[in-house]
C-alpha cells in the first residue's frame, strides 16, 4: 500500500489528464443517476395522466442525458488512459535505469527472471490499477452514494432494504478483496519461477537439444506451469465466487423491494413508478459496489507489484560511485594488498589474502584449477564486485576512489563466454568504443583476428549478428569479443580463457598482437592452457582462492610443483 502511494508520485507530471478523467467521470455518473428519477415522472406523471406532451418531453430528456453521459465516459477513457500509460512509460523507464547501474551482487539477489517479470508484468498490473482508478474509481462510490441518497429522498419507504442489504454487500467485498490479495501475490511469485525457467531454456536451447534434455526441461517448466496453473485458479475462482454471492443478495434485495412496494402502493403511499426507480437504483448500486470491489480487486492486485518495482527502485548499489577528482588518465599498474572476497554475506572466501602487483605494461598470467577464483579475482578490477577486505590499487590509487565511469574506460575486458548483441560485427566491435576511427577499428579487427573471416564475408563488418552472436561460431564470436575489448586499447587488458575457442594459429596471431599493439597495455590474461601464459612476466597459480605460486615460468617449473606437473601433463618438457 506504502509503495502504491509512493508510485502515484509518476502520476504528477499528468496530474492534468489524472484531473480531467475523473472529472468527466462525474458527468457520466450525474447523468446516469438521473436516469430513473426521469423515468419515474415518466411513468407517474406522464403516462399515468395520459400526458403525451410530458411523456415525449421526458424521452427526449433521458435522449439527451444519456447523449451527455455517452460524452463524459469517452473523454474520461481518453484522458485516463493518457495518464496511465505516460505513468508507466515513466516508471519502467526509471526501473530500468536503476537496473543498468545495479551491480552484479545486485543482480544475483533479485535474480534475472524477478527482473523480467517487474518490467514487464507488474508495471503493466500497476498501469492497469492506475487506469482502473481514474476510470472506475470515482464512477463506483459515486454511483453507489448517488443512489443512497436520492433513494432517501425519493423512496424512504424502502429505504430499510438498502439499510440491510449494503452493509452485507460491503462485508463481502471486504473480505473477497483481502483475501484474493494474498492469493495475487503467490500469483506473481508463480509467474517469476515460470519466466526464469523460460529464460534459463531459451538462453540454453542448444545445449538442452544437444543432450536431448528436453523432456527433462518440459518436466522442470510443466511444475512451474502447474504450480502457477494451480494459485491462479485459487485467486480467480474467489474472485468468480464473489460476484454470483453479491447477484444473490441483491435479488434477495429486489425481491423485498417488490413485496414492500406492492404493500405501499396498496396504502397508496407510494406510486408504482417509485417501485421501478428503486430497483433501477438498487441495479446501480449493484453496479457502483460491483466496480468499486472491480478496482479494490485490481489496486490489490497491484499492491504487490508496487511492493516489488519499489523494491527495485530503492535497492541499494552495493558498489558505490568514486569521489572522482583523480586524474583520468589511468596507466595501469595494478597492485592486490591482502584482498578476500565472499559472494555471499558469512560465506566462504572464494578469494583469500591476495596480494601481488603488476606494473604497466607488463603481462601477468593467471592459471589455476576449476573454481579456484581466476574470474572472480578479474572481476573485482573492474569493481563488477568489491573486496571484503583488503585493497586493490591502480596506479596508486584505490579502485573505490575513481569515478566508475572512469575506472571501467580504462579495463577491457574479454569474457570467458563471448557475450555478443543483435547487430553487426561492426556495432559489437564498437561497444567497446562509441567513437573509434574506423583505422582503430580496423586496427582492432586486425589485431583479433577478426578480419580474417570478416574480410570473407560479403557485407564485410557490416555482417549481422544475430541474438547472443547465435549465427557465429564460437571462436568467431570470440574473435569479435576481443576485437570489442582491443578496440578501447584500454590500460588494463583482462582476458578471461578467451581464446579457448580460437585455434591455435589464430591464437599465436593474436598473443603477436597483443604484445606488439598493445605494448602499453597492462595484460591479466587467464588460461588453462600454459603455453598461452608462459611468456608472462609473472604468473600467480591459484589454488582455492589462495596463491599458491608466483614467478616467471622457469622460476615456477623449479618451485611449484603443481604448475610443473600441470606443464607436463600438458606436453611440456622439463630438463
Ligand atoms: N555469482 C556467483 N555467486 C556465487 N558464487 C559464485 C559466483 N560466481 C562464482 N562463484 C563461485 O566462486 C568460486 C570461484 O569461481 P570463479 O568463476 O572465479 O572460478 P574460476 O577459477 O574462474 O573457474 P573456471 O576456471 O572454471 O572458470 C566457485 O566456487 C564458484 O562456484
Amino acid at each position: 500500500m506504502q509503495s502504491f502511494k509512493m508510485l502515484l508520485s509518476y502520476l504528477k507530471p499528468y496530474w492534468l489528464f489524472a484531473i480531467i478523467g475523473p472529472l468527466l467521470m462525474f458527468v457520466e455518473v450525474g447523468m446516469d443517476l438521473l436516469q430513473p428519477t426521469i423515468m419515474q415522472h415518466m411513468i407517474d406523471d406522464g403516462i399515468a395522466n395520459g400526458d403525451t406532451n410530458l411523456t415525449i418531453n421526458l424521452g427526449l430528456l433521458m435522449l439527451g442525458t444519456a447523449i451527455i453521459g455517452l460524452i463524459g465516459g469517452i473523454g474520461c477513457s481518453i484522458y485516463s488512459t493518457r495518464a496511465a500509460v505516460h505513468f508507466s512509460t515513466d516508471l519502467r523507464k526509471d526501473v530500468f535505469r536503476k537496473i543498468e547501474g545495479f551491480s552484479s551482487k545486485n543482480v544475483d539477489a533479485f535474480g534475472t527472471g524477478k527482473l523480467i517479470t517487474i518490467v514487464t508484468n507488474d508495471i503493466t498490473l500497476l498501469q492497469r490499477a492506475v487506469m482502473m482508478t481514474l476510470k472506475i474509481f470515482v464512477r463506483g462510490p459515486f454511483l453507489f452514494i448517488g443512489s443512497i441518497v436520492i433513494v432517501f429522498f425519493t423512496a424512504r419507504e424502502l429505504f430499510p432494504i438498502l439499510a440491510v442489504a449494503v452493509p452485507i454487500l460491503f462485508v463481502i467485498i471486504v473480505y473477497f478483496t483481502r483475501k484474493s490479495g494474498v492469493l495475487f501475490k503467490k500469483v506473481q511469485e508463480a509467474i517469476d519461477r515460470v519466466n526464469t525457467r523460460l529464460q534459463e531454456n531459451l538462453a540454453g536451447m542448444r545445449v538442452v537439444k544437444a543432450f536431448g534434455r528436453q523432456s527433462f526441461e518440459k518436466g522442470k517448466f510443466a511444475g512451474a506451469n502447474n504450480e502457477l496453473t494451480k494459485v491462479n485458479i485459487s485467486a480467480e475462482q474467489l474472485l468468480a465466487l464473489m460476484m454470483p454471492i453479491l447477484l444473490f443478495v441483491v435479488n434477495l434485495g429486489m425481491v423485498a423491494a417488490l413485496w414492500l412496494g406492492v404493500v405501499k402502493v396498496d396504502e397508496g403511499s407510494i406510486s408504482v413508478g417509485v417501485i421501478l426507480a428503486f430497483i433501477n437504483y438498487m441495479t446501480i448500486i449493484m453496479n457502483g459496489l460491483m466496480s468499486s470491489s472491480h478496482v479494490l480487486m485490481m489496486i490489490t492486485r497491484a499492491f504487490p507489484s508496487a511492493d516489488r518495482i519499489q523494491e527495485v527502485l530503492s535497492a541499494e548499489i552495493d558498489i558505490k560511485d568514486g569521489a572522482g577528482g583523480i586524474t583520468p588518465k589511468i596507466n595501469g599498474d595494478v597492485t592486490f594488498q591482502d584482498v578476500s572476497y565472499s559472494y555471499s554475506k558469512n560465506g566462504e572466501y572464494v578469494l583469500k589474502n591476495l596480494t601481488f602487483s603488476v606494473k604497466q605494461g607488463e603481462t601477468l598470467g593467471i592459471i589455476g584449477s576449476t573454481g579456484s577464483g581466476k574470474s572472480t579475482l578479474t572481476k573485482l578490477i573492474p569493481r563488477l564486485y568489491d573486496a571484503d577486505q583488503g585493497r586493490i590499487l591502480i596506479d596508486g590509487i584505490d579502485i573505490q576512489d575513481y569515478r566508475l565511469q572512469v575506472l571501467r574506460a580504462a579495463i577491457g575486458v574479454v569474457t570467458q563466454r563471448a557475450l555478443l548483441f543483435s547487430g553487426t560485427i561492426r556495432s559489437n566491435m564498437l561497444d567497446g568504443k562509441a567513437d573509434a576511427l574506423e583505422q582503430e577499428l580496423m586496427e582492432a579487427a586486425d589485431s583479433s583476428r577478426v578480419s580474417e573471416f570478416s574480410l570473407k564475408l560479403d557485407e564485410g563488418l557490416s555482417h549481422p549478428v544475430a541474438q547472443g552472436g547465435n549465427n557465429l561460431s564460437g571462436g568467431q564470436k570470440q574473435r569479435i569479443s576481443i576485437g570489442r575489448a582491443f578496440v578501447r586499447k584500454p590500460a588494463i587488458l583482462v582476458l578471461d580463457d578467451s581464446t579457448s575457442a580460437v585455434d591455435a594459429l589464430s591464437e599465436s596471431a593474436i598473443n603477436q598482437a597483443l604484445s606488439k599493439n598493445y605494448e602499453e597495455s597492462t595484460k591479466i590474461i587467464i588460461s588453462s592452457k600454459i603455453s598461452s601464459i608462459k611468456q608472462a612476466d609473472q604468473i600467480l597459480v591459484l589454488e582455492d582462492g589462495e596463491i599458491a605460486g608466483k614467478g616467471t615460468h622457469e622460476e615456477l617449473i623449479k618451485l611449484n610443483a603443481v604448475y610443473r606437473d600441470t606443464f607436463i601433463a600438458q606436453g611440456g618438457t622439463v630438463k
